[in-house]
């Protein structure tokens, strides 16, 4: 069967299969506010240039149509949501609580400023954030409505959407609703519960995770190896527990997933996610941040008696692991950088390890990271490549900011 005859929303059984349809966030208003003062808390090096960034990313979606990908956009999805008043109210009150706009006084004024809009304007708002001197008139109600506040915003921007990779992960015929490890992202996730729960189209997919829960886990960490196995990183952003709580959910589901690979690697900003430094590219072939290897720990998670789990830790390199559990003649690891320590740092830095493949061998790259797409074409994959001056500023490439619904099976 190929994913374009799946009569499911969400089917991704592969990390290469043909790419059918796609959920993108083109960056908007929400990156012109991102300052100095904070940028670190919204998890960014630097200020992003966003007219450049969204000729990069239409560049990137070009080439996905351009390869017969179906391309959905959030807030098109949300837009289609917000149409109805009573979802409406019930989003808005939840997304001024999770942004901490909770005096009296501001949430009338909020709920007065954003009754005003349409749709579509409500959403591009919600994302881009409300500053102090766009509300006029607050009427003091509590206390946090008189004191003086230096603050520039009263709801922060969300500038990490573009990457639709990380809030949610499809897996099988589900998602993982995830829970962000960063305050900044949180809002992130209720986008996708209410599209999850409310869009038609969207509600036939099952959850393999909530943002309900305690423990963190990023999208950006799951990696559906094959219809059998699913990686998933244990990283700066996803805790053991949660990886322990999807696979329990997976593993115990008729989706038919048999192991689930927890990947320890190193907690570090410039590899936040397992994709930052591992991804797919082809049946046997995969990219690799050199980096990681030496100090990396897998562990396998099976089924075990009684609704336990099985959990094991596996000393053999990387290559065999992935060999034996996905039961292949050989694998091949592609180097970043060529394997060259100085290129594969900084070509890592720029996400040259994030590859997005659309089908097996075929993958979309950021231009700048020149020497790892020479490797992989030398290992006879095929590159597609966009710009990459400004979306790369946000530390992550064409994985991170695309998230699957539907891939072929393989
Ligand atoms: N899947 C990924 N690697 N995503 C990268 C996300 C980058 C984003 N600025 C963050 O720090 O959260």
């Amino acid at each position: 069967m190929t994913g374009a005859q799946t009569n499911k929303s969400i089917c991704v059984y592969n990390e290469i299969g043909k790419l059918r349809t796609v959920l993108l966030h083109r960056p908007g208003q929400e990156v012109e506010n991102i300052v100095p003062d904070y940028l670190r808390r919204l998890l960014f090096d630097e200020i992003v240039y966003l007219e450049q960034s969204k000729r990069e990313h239409d560049q990137f979606a070009d080439l996905l149509r351009d390869e017969g990908v179906e391309v959905v956009y959030l807030t098109d999805l949300m837009e289609d949501i917000l149409g109805d008043q009573k979802i409406r109210e019930e989003f808005l009150k939840e997304f001024m609580i999770e942004g901490k706009a909770v005096t009296r006084g501001l949430q009338e004024a909020l709920t007065e400023f954003f009754g005003g809009l349409s749709p579509k304007d409500m959403i591009d708002k919600c994302i881009a954030g409300v500053r102090t001197n766009e509300l006029k008139h607050i009427k003091p109600k509590s206390l946090g409505d008189m004191v003086k506040n230096p603050y520039p915003f009263y709801l922060d921007p969300i500038p990490n959407l573009y990457f639709q990779r990380d809030p949610f992960a499809s897996i099988g015929s589900g998602i993982s609703l995830n829970v962000m490890s960063n305050e900044t992202r949180n809002r992130e996730t209720l986008f996708a519960k209410y599209i999850f729960n409310y869009h038609p189209r969207f509600q036939d997919a099952k959850r393999w995770y909530n943002r309900d829960k305690t423990h963190p886990i990023e999208g950006g960490d799951i990696l559906v190896l094959s219809n059998k196995v699913v990686a998933i990183g244990i990283s700066d952003r996803t805790d053991p527990t949660a990886v322990e709580r999807v696979a329990h959910h997976l593993l115990s589901s008729e989706e038919g997933f048999e192991t689930v690979l927890a990947f320890d690697i190193p907690k570090k900003r410039a590899y936040m996610h397992l994709d930052t430094v591992f991804t797919m590219v082809d049946y046997d072939q995969f990219t690799i941040y050199p980096g990681i290897e030496e100090p990396l720990d897998v562990y396998s998670i099976t089924k075990g008696k009684e609704n336990e789990l099985h959990i094991r830790y596996e000393y053999e390199d990387l290559a065999v692991i992935l060999k034996e559990h996905m039961k292949l003649p050989a694998v091949n690891l592609i180097r970043c950088g060529g394997g060259d320590r100085i290129a594969a740092a900084r070509e890592q830095w720029t996400d040259g390890s994030n590859t997005l493949a659309i089908s097996p061998g075929k993958v979309i790259c950021y231009n700048r990271n020149y020497i790892t797409n020479e490797a992989l074409r030398k290992n006879r994959i095929e590159v597609l490549e966009f710009d990459s001056y400004e979306l790369s500023r946000g530390r992550g490439g064409p994985r991170c900011m695309s998230m699957p619904l539907i891939r072929d099976l393989l």
